[in-house]
């Protein structure tokens, strides 16, 4: 149930908070043992039309003048602490039992996705912490997070890599799409299938893919909650529609179809009470997390790609000298344990367009690395814009996509070799692990990594092995390269600020071979 981003619940969270405290309109207190703080130029609201104005850049801004590994910005009367540094980050992630993610979930989700009161409260469940019991948060991972990991995953892999396959024999010969629109459309609709089954709301109405896109741009305006109805209007609407198919498939027993995952955490719903408009727009919540992040990260792989003939000509000769079982057949395990180059422009990938902030409410006053207070109530963030993007810690290409960056190395390097050697004999240092923030970290770290990681990887090696991305007809080439859509807060991985139009060709001697995805 949990699937809210860091930074977007960083957000949220600053507007939970606002709900609370905005009658108070004083400086707030600050122990000198707190993180340095940066007052705004104007009181009270600056930060947060800051983060507004500049999204995930503005954190990098700040810090960039403060230049300490970790700061309090206060807003809204309360604090946030952005930490930027690898140490602390790993052991802000330590003391989990302290700073919690779920807790800021269970403040953040009833805005996600629009709760009743009632359910609102079901999540909160004040009896728990008297009573020891466990929260419906807690215990839904208990239902989503095994199914997920490596060794559980078989089914769900097969079924997923089934769809993709139908997907790309189903392409015609230079067909063409907008790419972007394409990579996360073809992820979402075969997600939807793969766990909940082939009368998922999105199947029996096409229409509400599109419903999906247009509420997953709009969330953070949404969650804000301020008349979402008048402001957020398309948005609001696309998520009653959604919500309302949810419930239609629960009350006709279509999660009966589902993947194990599904069937245990609607009963879990069930059991906990929650009425079944509520699970409707529960379910839209989750889909966030199934639909949205391994297609963005598909576009970003192909554009770096296929924008530098070189490396897409290397990327296909280590697919196909290492992956390719039969023709036309790739092999997931083949691809992950030998194709070291994919591998790497994957999380180089990431770590430019996937700056994740990740959030963690402060549930008692603690001291992190004997040095820094943290406040209860206040929410600390490790900040991904800063720790992704810092020359310090990963050279002074820190900007500049290197394909080799993370050459068996799931860290990265500081000081990378250049992208016509392997790597050996070179001075590179590894990256400190928390650095790399696209998957969050600690406790809560995304369930689905390895998931994704299958989807992604699969599908960019049989677009490549099997396609040329040609120009439109009419069109002398295509314009690769879009820039990271900067100004707002992602949910992870950032989107392009346009689309682009492509061609799909198939490879030449390839026109009849049928692509199999497989294990
Ligand atoms: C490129 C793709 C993806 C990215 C970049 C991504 C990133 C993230 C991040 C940053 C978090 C928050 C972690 C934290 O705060 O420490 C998260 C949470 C989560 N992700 Fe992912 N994710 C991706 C794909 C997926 C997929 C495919 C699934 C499911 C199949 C998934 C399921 C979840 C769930 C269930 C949570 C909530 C965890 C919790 O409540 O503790 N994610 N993800």
């Amino acid at each position: 149930m949990a699937i809210i981003s860091g930074s977007v619940a960083g957000v949220l969270a600053l507007a939970v908070v606002a709900g609370a405290l905005i009658s108070y309109f004083g400086r707030i207190q600050v122990d000198s043992r707190e993180p340095p703080v940066v007052h705004p130029k104007i009181p009270f609201i600056g930060h947060l039309i800051g983060m507004i104005r500049h999204g995930p850049l503005y954190f990098t801004q700040v810090s960039s003048k403060v230049k300490a590994p970790i700061f309090t910005l206060p807003v809204l009367g309360n604090r946030t602490y952005v930490c930027g540094s690898p140490a602390l980050t790993a052991a802000i992630q330590r003391a989990s039992a302290t700073l919690d993610f779920d807790e800021l979930i269970v403040h953040a989700m009833p805005r996600f996705v629009g709760l009743s009161k009632e359910a609102a409260e079901i999540l909160k469940d004040p009896t728990a912490t008297t009573e020891g019991s466990r929260r419906v948060v807690e215990m839904a991972h208990s239902v989503i997070n095994p199914p997920l990991q490596p060794q559980n995953m078989e089914d769900l892999t097969m079924k997923q890599l089934k769809n993709f396959s139908d997907y790309f024999n189903g392409i015609r010969n230079d067909q063409e799409f907008k790419l972007y629109h394409m990579a996360t459309r073809a992820v979402a609709f075969a997600s939807m299938d793969t766990f909940y089954g082939p009368k998922n709301p999105f199947k029996l109405n096409n229409d509400l893919m599109e419903d999906f896109f247009v509420w997953e741009t709009d969330v953070v305006p949404y969650m804000v909650g301020f008349f979402p109805s008048i402001f957020v209007r398309k948005a609001t609407q696309a998520l009653s529609r959604m919500g309302k198919s949810f419930e239609e498939y629960i009350n006709n027993g279509h999660v009966k179809e589902a993947h194990a995952l599904i069937q245990s955490r609607q009963a879990l719903h069930e059991d906990a009470g929650i009425s079944i408009p509520d699970q409707g727009r529960l379910e839209v919540g989750l889909s966030l997390a199934f639909n949205v992040n391994a297609g963005i990260t598909t576009f970003w792989i192909l554009d770096n790609i296929y924008s530098r003939p070189e490396l897409l000509e290397e990327i296909r000769r280590e697919v196909r000298e290492n992956a390719i079982t039969a023709p036309g057949t790739i092999s997931y395990a083949k691809l992950k344990d030998s194709c070291h180059l994919l591998a790497s422009v994957y999380r180089e990938t990431m770590r430019i367009n996937a700056p994740m902030n990740t959030a963690r409410w402060v549930k008692e006053d603690i001291v992190i690395a004997d040095t820094y207070l943290l406040r209860k109530g206040s929410v600390v963030q490790a900040a991904g814009g800063i720790m992704h993007w810092d020359p310090e810690l990963w050279g002074e290409d820190v900007h500049s996509f290197n394909p080799r960056r993370f050459w068996g190395t799931q860290s990265g390097l500081k000081n990378p070799p250049a992208s016509d050697q392997k790597g050996e004999g070179k001075t590179s240092q590894q990256v400190h692990a928390a650095a790399f923030r696209a998957f969050g970290g600690g406790a809560s770290m995304c369930p689905g990594r390895f998931f994704a990681q299958m989807e992604i990887m699969s599908l960019v090696a049989v677009v490549v092995s099997g396609f040329d991305i040609l120009p439109p007809q009419g069109k002398e080439k295509v314009d690769w390269n879009p820039a990271r859509d900067d100004t707002k807060f992602p949910f992870a991985v950032s989107k392009p600020v346009r689309d682009i139009d492509v061609r799909f060709r198939r490879r030449e001697g390839m026109e009849d071979l049928e692509w199999k995805l497989d294990l």
